[in-house]
Order: C-alpha cells, then sequence, then structure tokens
C-alpha cells in the first residue's frame, strides 16, 4: 500500500542561516518528483529531514494522513547525498545486512541482493568491499541499498552524478519501473535534461522554499511557445503585430515567434505562406533549463 509522501511547511536555520522556509509540496503515489535547486538551496537538508537524519525546527512530514514515525520511516528506500556504505564491508555482505536490518528474512534478503546487484550491473562485485569498486559502482551499490528492502517510497538524494549513460538509463528504468508499482520517487538533481525526460512534475526551489512547482510540461509552457518558421521573407518582417505574437527575431530565412496563450497558428501560417512558400513551420517549448535560469536569478 502507498501513500503520497507530504512536506508540509518545513522550516530549519543552521545559526543565522535559513535553510529551508516553509518548504512544502507532495510527492504522488506513481509520481517522479524532481527535486532541483541551486547549490545550497535546502535539498539536501529536505531530504535528511524526511528520513528523520535531521530534525526540522518546524513543520511536517507525513505519509498519506499519518505523520511519518520510525517504522514508516523504515519503507523508505534512502540514498543519502554523502554516501553511506562501509567501504571495508563487501558489497553483498552489506547489502543484506541493511536488507535483514529493514525487517527481511535471511533469505529473502538474499534473494534480493541477488536480483538487484543483477539489475544494476554489479553482480561480478558482489564479493569486493564498496570501497574498491569505481565510484559509478559505489553508486550504483549505494542505488542497490536504497531498493533492497522493496521500500515503498524512494528519496534519492543527487542518484545520476558521476555514473555512466548506461548507468543512467538503468537507474532511469529503475525508477520508472519504481513509480509504475505506484511508489512516490523524490530524487534531486542538476542534471535538468534528465529531470526533463524522466519526472513527472518538477519543483524548483531557491533559498528554503518552493518557487516553481508542476509537470514538466507546465514549467517549460510558462516560458511562452517558440515557433520557427523557415521560407517568408524576413526583409518584410511578416510576422510583425499579429495577434498572439509577442516577439518576433528574423534571422537570414528563419524567424523565430514567441507566442502566448492567444496566438492563432493557422492565421500566423496563411500570414506566412502570403509573403512565400514555408519549409518549416514547428513550435517548440524552451528548456527547462532556461525556465530554472529565470527562476533562480528572479
Ligand atoms: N550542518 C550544517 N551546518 C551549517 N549549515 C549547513 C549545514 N548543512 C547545510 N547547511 C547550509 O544549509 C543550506 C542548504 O544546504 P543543502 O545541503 O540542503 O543544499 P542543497 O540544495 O542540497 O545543495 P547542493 O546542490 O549543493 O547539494 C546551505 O547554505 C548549506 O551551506
Amino acid at each position: 500500500m502507498t501513500h503520497p509522501l507530504i512536506i508540509d511547511g518545513l522550516t530549519k536555520r543552521y545559526g543565522d542561516l535559513v535553510a529551508l522556509a516553509d518548504m512544502t509540496f507532495t510527492v504522488h503515489p506513481g509520481e517522479i518528483f524532481g527535486f532541483v535547486g541551486s547549490n545550497g538551496a535546502g535539498k539536501s537538508t529536505t531530504m535528511r529531514i524526511i528520513l528523520g537524519v535531521l530534525a526540522a525546527d518546524s513543520g511536517r512530514v507525513l505519509l498519506g494522513d499519518r505523520p511519518i514515525d520510525l517504522e514508516m520511516r523504515r519503507q523508505i528506500g534512502y540514498m543519502p547525498e554523502e554516501r553511506g556504505l562501509y567501504p571495508k564491508m563487501k558489497v553483498g555482505e552489506q547489502l543484506r545486512f541493511l536488507a535483514e536490518l529493514h525487517g527481511l528474512s535471511t533469505a529473502d534478503a538474499r534473494d534480493n541482493v541477488e536480483r538487484w546487484v543483477a539489475r544494476l550491473g554489479i553482480a561480478e562485485r558482489i564479493d569486493d568491499n564498496v570501497g574498491d569498486l569505481s565510484l559509478g559502482n559505489q553508486q550504483r551499490a549505494q542505488l542497490a541499498a536504497a531498493l533492497v528492502h522493496e521500500p515503498s517510497v524512494l528519496v534519492l538524494d543527487e542518484p545520476f552524478s558521476g555514473l555512466d549513460p548506461v548507468a543512467v538509463d538503468v537507474m532511469s528504468d529503475v525508477l520508472k519501473e519504481k513509480a509504475a508499482e505506484g511508489v512516490p520517487v523524490v530524487f534531486s538533481s542538476h542534471q535538468l535534461d534528465l529531470v526533463q525526460r524522466l519526472c513527472d512534475r518538477v519543483g524548483i526551489i531557491t533559498k528554503g522554499s518552493m518557487r516553481a512547482l508542476g509537470t514538466v510540461d507546465d514549467l517549460r509552457g510558462r516560458g511562452g511557445v517558440t515557433l520557427h518558421v523557415t521560407g517568408p521573407d524576413t526583409s518584410t518582417r511578416w510576422a510583425d503585430g499579429l495577434p498572439g505574437v509577442i516577439d518576433v527575431d528574423y534571422r537570414g530565412a528563419d524567424s523565430f515567434l514567441t507566442l502566448d496563450a492567444g496566438a492563432d497558428d493557422q492565421q500566423i501560417l496563411a500570414a506566412a505562406m502570403s509573403r512565400g512558400p514555408v519549409h518549416r513551420f514547428a513550435t517548440s517549448l524552451p528548456h527547462l533549463t532556461d525556465l530554472f535560469r529565470e527562476v533562480v536569478s528572479a
């Protein structure tokens, strides 16, 4: 049974520094939520509070309608930013130990470990000490540690940093699979192309508060749609003054129009065709990175 993970009004100070100021968001069952923000914005602090590694000054974390307690936290799969595996312990031993610590029987722990190390491509390293693995493989082991007890919530602090492209694909597939099982998944990342590709919803935080929150398309749509038209004679400034056209950048044979919600694409197409043949007529949304820059610099 999965429940939404609700972060409700968290505040946290370190001395004079306000690390979190009314941090609020919900991660729904089956949703991949991307938690993004500049360095020092408060992502790790929020995740540590969710896990109970750190106490908030005020605010609550709930699973469904219940404030999260120690027992409920055992259902969370967590990948801490500072990584937490013992370098001098063997990968397999350590994962089995963690699985049993979360209440699995010895047999289930062994089965789960075998399954996850195979899935994450580190089966042949199971008898190596964690500290002898490459950094990317340590990260795969760390993900296995977050998954080995079949958690019903996933909270991952920068799980993609330092992974090679194959490992990024494996990690992405695993997160999608867990979400498809109904698990709420939240991860932080500075890799916005990945966030854009993978997440159902994204929260952009600055200075400890949520500044923009929505589906990837919602957020990208806030920046306005761009229409790229190739063909019409740009010297005529053919798109100037058309309804819904906020701005036009004419470059050689190309015209880039910034549109608002009221723009009528058929009217624009007719205007373009009246000035010659149209070879390209395509809309695009801004990249999440553009929106991120806008939000953090506001
Ligand atoms: N133990 C601590 N003592 C004092 N200040 C801290 C402590 N931990 C974090 N901070 C400060 O709290 C703020 C939020 O830090 P946090 O690690 O949550 O940010 P983050 O969004 O995870 O950043 P990054 O993307 O760089 O990992 C930062 O200004 C940081 O310097």
